[in-house]
C-alpha cells in the first residue's frame, strides 16, 4: 500500500500561531483599548497604587492577548521607574472556587513546595501573604474567566483590602478581572463590585475590516506565499464579522479551509474552500453545544422540535413541541417535564443559537403565536443524535425519508426563487 500522507505541505508555512495560547507579537485593532487599559493602570508605575480592573466582552474579541500585551508594557515601565511589581495570572476556568485560586497561587509563589488539596485555607491565606510581603511593592492578580468563581466572592473581596486591613504590609493588590459573561457584573454585590469595577474596559466585537487586518497578519506568519487566493480574507473576515466578531472563530475558519486546500492536493486556497470549510465548522460547533452543554432534557426537546420541522405536516408550535417531546420521553424513557419547563428549554436552545422562533399570526380569531425553526441545517442535528444510543431509539422510522424530502423541497424553492 501507498503511503496515505501528503507529500510535502505547498499550502502551510507553520501552524503554530494556530493553537490555543500562541501570543501573538502584535496587537492589531485595539489601540483605544490598549490606550483605556494603560490610562487604568497607569497608577502602578506612577507608584500612587495598585487598581482594579474589570475586562469584558465576547468570546474570542482579545481580551486575553490584550491583557498580556499590556502587562507587558506595565512590567516594562514599572521596571524602568524601579517600581517592584509581580503579576500572577490565573485562569479560573479550570479553578472554579476561592480555595482553588489560592491553593494555584500558593503552588505558584513557593514552586519547591506542594499545598495539597485539603490544606487549611487560613494557611493558603497566611503564606501567601508572607510571599507578597516578602516580595513588597504592588501585585496584579489577573483572574481570567472569573465568571467562573461564581457566587464565591471571598478572594474579590478580601484581596483589595489586604493592605487597608492589616493583612499586607509591603505589598498592594490589585485585580485584573476578565469575563464574556455580561450578566456576571451584575450577580456581584454591591461591595464587590464597587471594588472591582472601579475601572471597566468594554471590548465589542470585531467588524469585517478589523477581522481582515488580524487575519492578513496571521496569514503571513501561517500560509507560503501566494497560496491564498485574493478573496479568502475578506470572505473569512465577512462569514465572521456577520456571525459573532470572534477573531479565534475566524482563525478556525481560515485554517481549515486551509486544511481543506491542502487534503485535496490543491496549490491554492480559494473561496470555494472558506465555504466549504464554514460548513464543517458550523457542523462541529453544533455538535459540540448539542453534546457537551445541553442536558438531556433539552437535547429530547430539541429533538421534538427538529422532527416537526423537517415534518411537512407539523408545526413547530410549543403546545405541538411538548405533545411531541412527550411522546420521545415515553420512546427514550426519560421523565417528562411541565409545559412551561419545555418553554424554557426552548429559550435556552434560543440562546445557544440553535432556534429562531419566528411570530405567526393567528389570523381572525386574534392573538399571535411562535413557531420555531432550526439555525442550522436539521441534518446536523439528525446526525449527532444518532450518534447517541438511547436518543437514537427516540426517532421514528420514516426519519430519513422526512429528512430527503425536507432537503429536496427546501433546494427546490430556492431553485424557483433564483429562477433556475
Ligand atoms: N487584536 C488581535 N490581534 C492579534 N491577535 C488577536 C487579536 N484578537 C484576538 N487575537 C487572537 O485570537 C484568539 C482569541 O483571542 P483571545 O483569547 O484574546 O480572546 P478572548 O476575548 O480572551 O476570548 P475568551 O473570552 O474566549 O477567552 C487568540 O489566538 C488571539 O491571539
Amino acid at each position: 500500500m501507498d503511503s496515505p500522507f501528503k507529500g510535502s505541505n505547498h499550502v502551510f508555512r507553520d501552524k503554530e500561531p494556530f493553537k490555543e495560547g500562541y501570543t501573538p507579537d502584535e496587537i492589531l485593532e485595539r489601540e483605544e483599548e490598549i490606550q483605556e487599559y494603560a490610562a487604568a493602570l497607569q497608577d502602578i508605575p506612577d507608584g500612587f497604587g495598585a487598581p482594579n480592573v474589570f475586562i469584558y466582552g465576547q468570546t474570542g474579541v482579545g481580551k486575553t492577548a490584550t491583557t498580556q500585551k499590556v502587562i507587558e508594557f506595565l512590567e516594562a515601565e514599572a521596571a524602568d521607574s524601579g517600581v517592584a511589581l509581580t503579576t500572577l495570572t490565573v485562569n479560573c476556568n479550570k479553578r472554579t472556587s476561592t480555595y482553588k485560586v489560592l491553593q494555584y497561587l500558593a503552588n505558584e509563589l513557593y514552586p519547591d513546595r506542594h499545598f495539597k488539596q485539603g490544606t487549611h485555607p487560613d494557611t493558603l491565606w497566611d503564606r501567601i501573604y508572607e510571599a507578597l510581603d516578602e516580595v513588597g511593592g504592588y501585585v496584579i492578580v489577573i483572574l481570567d474567566e472569573i465568571d467562573k468563581l461564581g457566587e464565591d466572592e471571598e478572594l474579590l473581596y478580601d484581596f483589595p483590602r489586604a493592605k487597608a486591613i492589616g493583612e499586607l504590609e509591603n505589598a498592594e493588590v490589585g485585580i485584573v478581572g476578565i469575563s464574556n459573561n455580561f450578566k456576571f457584573r451584575e450577580t456581584l454585590s454591591q461591595r464587590v463590585k464597587s471594588t472591582l469595577c472601579e475601572k471597566e474596559i468594554q471590548f465589542s466585537p470585531y467588524d469585517a475590516n478589523e477581522l481582515r487586518s488580524i487575519l492578513s497578519y496571521y496569514a503571513d506568519l501561517t500560509f507560503r506565499d501566494g497560496v491564498l487566493s485574493e478573496d479568502v480574507i475578506p470572505l473569512t473576515a465577512a462569514l465572521t464579522a456577520q456571525d459573532s466578531g470572534d477573531a479565534r472563530m475566524a482563525l478556525d475558519l481560515l485554517e481549515t479551509a486551509g486544511d481543506i486546500a491542502r487534503h485535496e492536493d490543491d496549490d491554492r486556497v480559494l473561496e470555494d474552500h472558506v465555504r466549504i470549510a464554514r460548513s464543517e465548522v458550523d457542523r462541529a460547533n453544533t455538535r459540540d453545544i448539542i453534546t457537551e452543554r445541553l442536558t438531556s432534557q433539552m437535547q429530547l426537546v430539541l429533538m421534538a422540535t427538529t422532527l416537526l420541522v423537517i415534518d411537512p405536516d407539523g408545526e413547530a408550535k410549543v403546545k405541538t413541541i411538548y405533545s411531541l417531546y412527550k411522546d420521545l420521553c415515553d420512546r427514550v424513557d426519560a421523565d417528562t417535564l411541565s409545559e412551561s419547563r419545555v418553554r424554557d428549554h426552548l429559550d435556552t436552545l434560543e440562546m445557544f443559537g440553535l432556534l429562531e422562533k419566528g411570530e405567526h399570526n393567528l389570523g381572525r380569531r386574534g392573538g399571535r403565536s411562535y413557531i420555531y425553526s432550526l439555525v442550522d441545517e436539521p441534518r446536523i442535528i439528525v446526525e449527532t443524535f444518532r450518534e447517541d444510543e438511547r436518543l437514537k431509539q427516540g426517532f421514528p422510522s420514516s426519519v430519513d425519508s422526512l429528512l430527503g424530502s425536507f432537503e429536496d423541497s427546501s433546494q427546490s424553492h430556492v431553485q424557483s426563487e433564483f429562477n433556475v
